[in-house]
């Protein structure tokens, strides 16, 4: 396999000159090629030496004695990579976080995630919204609404949520998650201050009449068992970083309650690298 070494600057060769040119990597028993690459690109720098923790160099040896089992996986080794989160963010002009939003069905939490996400948008910050829903389609679609396939949604949507923060994106997860332990634990995966929590106070009366899905009339009539709030304990968070309430019985419209969680992000620094 060829090997890229030195940190010296890229100079591509007389073929690879034109704007989109053809990179060739010649190797002993392989050629690859990459299409479409513009070498104009200030993105294009010097590749740093691959290096363990320690700065050392990574060889064979080190490889098995830095083998690992995590949960049922045996004698893994993580892989770094040169470009890291620093370079995302450099890239992408914001710092990568997860904006983790809970409260009742129907509190407002996927209409709050629209709203964030298109003023950030707007702003220029890349976003990406993962929600309880949604995810359910697809990702975890295996899983119920008992305590424990709850626990386990809120465990995966917490580890997709850190793999965006880790690329740089302002991650919105927007997902019911009921318990304290869950939420809690999804805040572990993360550097401290880069889980921001956003309880939706609304209160089960608000929710209930708005009822869009009209799943509270059906729990109420027994049609749906274990609904949150009805029948299945909601665990509010007794410290977050954001509580977004009503005031004088009105709750704030969308875009104003987006607002507030632009200026808490401005303010931590999160919109800029
Ligand atoms: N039993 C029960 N309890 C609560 N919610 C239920 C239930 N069954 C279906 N739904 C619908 O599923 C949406 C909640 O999914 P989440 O992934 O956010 O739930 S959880 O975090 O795992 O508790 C929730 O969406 P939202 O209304 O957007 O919150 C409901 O539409
Ligand atoms: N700030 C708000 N003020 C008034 N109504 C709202 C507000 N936010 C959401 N809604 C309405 O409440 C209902 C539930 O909102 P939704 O975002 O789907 O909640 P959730 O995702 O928490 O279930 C929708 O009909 C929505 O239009």
């Amino acid at each position: 396999m060829a090997a890229i070494q030195g940190a010296g600057p890229f100079s591509p060769s007389p073929l690879a000159k034109s704007r989109f040119a053809r990179i060739v990597l010649e190797t002993n028993a392989t050629r690859i090629g990459l299409h479409g690459v513009d070498f104009r690109s200030s993105f294009l720098k010097p590749i740093k030496a691959m290096a363990n923790d320690c700065g050392a160099a990574v060889s064979g040896k080190n490889l098995s004695q830095m083998a690992k089992t995590v949960g049922k996986a045996t004698n893994i080794v993580w892989h770094k990579c040169s470009v890291d989160k620093c370079d995302r963010q450099q890239l992408l002009e914001q710092k990568g976080c997860v904006i983790w939003m809970t409260g009742l069905s129907g509190s407002g939490k996927s209409t709050l995630a629209c709203a964030l996400s298109r003023g950030l948008h707007a702003r220029g910050k890349l976003t990406y919204i993962l929600d309880g829903d949604n995810v359910r389609h697809g990702l975890n679609s295996d899983l119920g609404f008992k305590a424990e396939d709850r626990a386990e949604n809120i465990r995966r949507i917490g580890e997709v949520a850190k793999l965006f923060a880790d690329a740089g994106i302002i991650c919105i997860a927007s997902l019911i998650s009921p318990y304290r332990k869950d939420r809690d634990a999804c805040r572990a995966l993360l550097p401290e201050r880069d889980f921001i929590e956003v309880f939706l106070d609304v209160p089960l009366e608000v929710c209930e009449a708005r009822d869009p899905k009209g799943l509270y009339k059906l729990a109420r009539s027994g049609k749906i068992k274990g609904f949150t709030g009805i029948d299945d304990p909601y665990e509010p968070p007794v410290s977050c970083e954001i509580v977004l309430r009503q005031k004088a019985g009105n709750c704030f419209p969308p875009s104003a309650m987006a607002e507030t969680v632009i200026s808490y992000l401005e303010e931590k620094g999160y919109l800029q690298a």
